[in-house]
């Protein structure tokens, strides 16, 4: 892929760009096989590519320079506000989104946020797309309540020139700390959630709530749980339980409960558990589309949640962020011993450092899949299968 910014060396964010694209699947395969080399013997499948452009359909732009003249992007490690609308990561209806945005900007005069002086209203700009409907979410990231009648007025004027744009929230974020977003939310438009569907699921994003990057593989990533289910439960394996830990707004869990459902004409108790209540509505919405009713989602902390639980589960799905399980998590899961344990990691190293803490696990499936092509980062899925005593 080709990037003017990149090739000027005003935005390195895609760090490996330099690399041919099947190198950086190959080293980055490479460095998960050593990684996870002590759990050996374990089937490593093919790494699954991504697009090389076009495919992150979600973009966090820092607002800069003035509301005149506005920049979406980033400020690079040299200093310089470097304007990211045309990065060629993004769909490309985002380019004209971005334009709509800075029109917009100067129409309300919302004055972008100068961290050095702290002054300024808009922080950031979030944008996601709908790879299933191509419609829009627009999060504007303010610093005080003051423009929120502004933006209201202007809002008909946003939405007759980006028609795609189902849903318009305001986030506000006071601190002057490197955050990203606050826990106060207005919606300002009728349609709350922007609708996805990834395979035969349907999903629904929502401000607050995490939805991957990158469409099209997370939708593989799901695909791979659920065939990975269906082959244990065509094998004989028992999965009439299911956790689904760190579970978003429901994507494994739906797949995994719909798909034995399929197979067998029986539908498993599916528990989700996530600590983001706007997430957990959605799940449930996506659960009731389904027609799915052995469904329990709970705007939980997955620790606590298992530290209370004395049944272990069937099949244990967890998709932790970055930070990982963790020691006590670990330690609740050993003790509640699922056999099965589906896990989906964004970091090999805090996932290295779970497995040694589930000594009673073999690994016997891995697979990466590329939601961050151009980066250093991995997505994982694991197989894991408890030991037999
Ligand atoms: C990597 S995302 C995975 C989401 C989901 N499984 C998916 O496929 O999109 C991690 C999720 O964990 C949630 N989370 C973070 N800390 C948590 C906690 N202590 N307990 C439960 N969920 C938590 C986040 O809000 C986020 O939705």
């Amino acid at each position: 892929m080709f990037c003017a910014h990149y090739a000027a060396d005003r935005c390195r964010s895609c760090q490996w760009l330099d690399k041919p694209y099947a190198s950086q699947l190959a080293l980055k395969q490479q460095q998960l096989i050593t990684l996870l080399a002590a759990h050996q013997p374990f089937e490593a499948l093919p790494a699954v590519a991504s697009r090389e452009q076009a495919f992150r359909y979600k973009a966090k732009m820092v607002v800069l320079g003035s509301y005149e003249d506005p920049v979406l992007g980033i400020v690079n490690p040299q200093g310089d506000a470097v304007d990211l609308a045309d990065c060629p990561l993004y769909p490309a209806s985002f380019a004209n989104a971005f334009t709509v945005i800075k029109r917009f900007i100067q129409l309300a005069a919302l004055v972008p946020y100068q961290v050095a002086k702290r002054e300024g209203e808009l922080k950031f700009i979030l944008l996601n797309e709908s790879w299933h409907t191509g419609r829009l979410m627009l999060r504007f990231v303010l610093r005080s309540k003051n423009h929120i009648a502004v933006i209201q007025k202007h809002l008909p004027t946003l939405r007759a020139q980006l028609p795609a744009l189902d849903v318009v929230s305001i986030n506000l974020q006071p601190q002057h700390a490197a955050v990203l977003e606050g826990t106060e939310e207005w919606i300002l438009t009728p349609e709350t959630r922007l609708r996805e569907r990834l395979n035969h699921v349907p999903l629904y994003l929502t401000p607050q709530s995490f939805f991957q990057t990158n469409p099209e593989i997370a939708a593989s990533l799901y695909a791979t749980a659920m065939q990975w289910a269906e082959q244990l439960q065509a094998q004989g394996a028992k999965l009439q339980r299911i956790w689904d830990l760190f579970c978003g707004v429901g994507g494994f869990g739906l797949h995994l409960s719909s798909a034995l459902q399929r197979q067998t004409g029986e539908e498993p108790e599916l528990i989700g558990i996530e600590i983001a209540p706007a997430a957990i509505a959605s799940a449930q919405q996506a659960a009731q589309d389904l027609g799915l009713r052995r469904v329990s989602f709970q705007a939980l902390d997955s620790a606590t949640f298992a530290m209370a639980a004395k049944d272990a589960p069937d099949l244990l799905m967890v998709n932790p962020p970055r930070r990982g399980l963790g020691a006590q998590l670990c330690q609740d899961i050993t003790r509640l011993a699922p056999r099965w344990i589906f896990y989906s990691s964004c970091n090999p190293q805090t996932l290295a450092r779970d497995l040694v803490d589930l000594p009673d696990y073999q690994l016997h499936k891995v697979q990466l899949f590329d939601l961050f092509a151009h980066s250093s980062h991995a997505e994982v899925l694991l197989l894991l299968e408890r030991k037999a005593r």
